[in-house]
């Protein structure tokens, strides 16, 4: 299909999306939500802070790759190792020092609402979804307010054994307090000198300085856990995230073991009393190779139907599962990078056995379904297109606010990069014999052991904000499906 035919079809898909959204009874979100204080980094920003610390050793901290930022030194090499490279990358610290040396050397532009649970609820809450319940182990008052005020988005709360669903703002612990992580926002173009170096950035991205603090568990009090049976039948679907917070070791004795093991036992309780709810993971950036792999062999292979993640993180996940080579060809920026990464989402649907994995990339998006997942290939299609048309309106007006808002997203142009990308991808498969021109240019390939999807993606130029973009995404893409399982067929 040309731009203007995939136009078309961009169009159904947002028409078919908008009159089925309602059949989905809801979907519940868990675990990770947190204040995100965003800084647009401008010429002369970076320069700066290089000024108040030892460009040397800044230099050589590039070469050792901190995994955790524990000083401002940490800081700047992990930040000039994303802007390098124009790579999203998200690093925790585990003490409030860098947050305070940031907050002395640099005035964040806005604090919106952060964490993959936060901004899909509040999300799917503003797409008018008929119910979203929302569970944060650690709902401050102060979060609180950052999720949407709307009866459609309730939270949980236990009282003498009895499960309530409440507005957030009503269900949470006056004791807690909020987590703010840190996301340096940094755009395409940008110069930074350092040392004898410049960095001309690549491409608009942002790095996120994750904050850990240690009452931050990813978990359930036993009450609510045992109330999920009860809320997982009320839904169609649940997204889960956060899990790259849970830590090696704990102060209190307690391991990663134990809390995959809850991570697992949740998954279970929603099921129990709904064994066809559709359950989705979203990945993210995960340093701890130990934790990585967990979450990928433990939790998400045979518990979890769905996986969404960025071209990044399906080199991170191939890693730990022992493909080293094809990991190192998804993220060198070689001719070959976009086979590398369809042969790696495939790879990664049989490994993980799901039902479909979602790959996201600036200009386009790769989804591979297994055959017995429950929607036909059309409907898969049409949830990819939707989560395009979002993840464009999100960038373009820095939010959605109603679903609405959604359709703004159909004025941003198809990326003409993400064309010539999936067009490399179309002769490969063609010449080795996977699919004809045909069916690839309609964005659909059947294959024998699983389905393929491959659409050009609408890009924003100059995107408000970057982060959060992938989270609209995934969860858009995956109510959309649960739409489709729940519609009529429109034969
Ligand atoms: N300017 C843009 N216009 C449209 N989509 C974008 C733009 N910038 C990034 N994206 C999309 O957002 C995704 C970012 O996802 P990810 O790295 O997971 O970020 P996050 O986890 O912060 O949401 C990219 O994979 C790309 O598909
Ligand atoms: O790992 P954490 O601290 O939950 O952070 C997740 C980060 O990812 C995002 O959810 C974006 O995907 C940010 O809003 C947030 O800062
Ligand atoms: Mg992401």
């Amino acid at each position: 299909m040309d731009i203007s035919e995939w136009d078309k079809r961009y169009i159904e898909s947002y028409e078919s999306i908008a009159r089925n959204i309602h059949c989905v009874n809801g979907i519940f979100v868990a675990y990770n939500s947190n204040v995100d204080a965003i800084k647009h980094i401008g010429p002369g920003d970076v320069e700066n802070l290089l000024r108040k610390v030892d460009v040397d050793t800044v230099q050589q901290r590039i070469f050792s790759y901190p995994r955790q930022i524990d000083s401002p030194v940490d800081f700047l090499a992990r930040l000039l190792i994303a802007m390098k490279d124009g790579k999203a990358a998200e690093i925790p610290t585990y003490s409030t020092d860098i947050h305070e040396w940031l907050t002395d050397n640099l005035v964040f532009d806005e604090a919106r609402m952060g964490g993959q649970a936060g901004i899909i609820s509040n999300l799917l809450a503003n797409m008018d979804l008929n119910k979203v319940i929302a569970y944060i182990p650690w709902l401050s008052p102060e979060q609180a307010d950052y999720f949407v005020s709307s009866p459609n988005l309730l939270h949980p709360f236990v009282r003498e054994g009895r499960m309530e669903l409440l507005p957030p703002a009503e269900a949470c612990n006056p004791d807690y307090k909020a987590k703010v992580n840190w996301i340096i926002e940094f755009n395409k173009g940008l110069s930074v000198k350092y040392a004898e170096d410049r960095i001309i950035v690549p491409r608009d991205n942002r790095l996120i300085i994750s904050s850990r603090p240690p009452w931050i568990r990813i978990d359930m009090s036993d009450e609510v856990y045992e109330h999920l049976p009860e809320m997982g039948k009320t839904v169609d679907g649940a997204i889960l995230s956060g899990y790259q917070m849970i830590k090696e070791e704990y102060e209190d004795g307690m391991t990663y073991r134990d809390y995959v093991e809850r991570a697992v036992g949740a998954i279970g309780q929603l099921k129990k009393a709904n064994p066809d709810i559709c359950i989705h993971v979203e990945f993210t950036s995960i340093q701890n190779k130990i934790i990585r792999s967990a979450i990928l062999n433990d939790i998400v292979r045979n518990h979890v139907h769905s996986l969404g993640l960025d071209t990044v993180e399906v080199a991170n996940a191939l890693n730990v599962l022992g493909y080293e080579e094809l990991a190192y060809s998804v993220i060198k920026r070689g001719e070959d990078a976009i086979v590398a990464l369809y042969e790696g989402a495939v790879r990664l649907l049989h490994e993980l056995r799901l039902q479909r994995i979602h790959v996201h990339s600036l200009g386009f998006y790769i989804c591979v379904v297994s055959k017995d997942c429950p929607i036909d290939i059309e409907q898969h299609l049409d949830s990819l297109l939707f989560a395009s048309t979002a993840a464009a309106a999100r960038a373009l007006q820095g939010g959605i606010d109603s679903f609405e808002d959604i359709k703004a997203g159909l004025d941003v142009p198809i990326s003409t990069q993400g064309m010539d990308q999936i067009d490399k991808l179309g002769a490969y498969l063609v010449r080795q014999g996977k699919c004809n021109l045909d069916d690839f240019e309609r964005g659909c390939i059947c294959t024998r052991n699983h389905d393929v999807l491959i659409i050009p993606a609408r890009v924003v130029d100059h995107p408000v904000d970057t982060v959060g973009i992938g989270d609209t995404i995934s969860a858009s893409a995956f109510a959309a499906v649960l739409a489709g399982m729940c519609s009529p067929r429109e034969d």
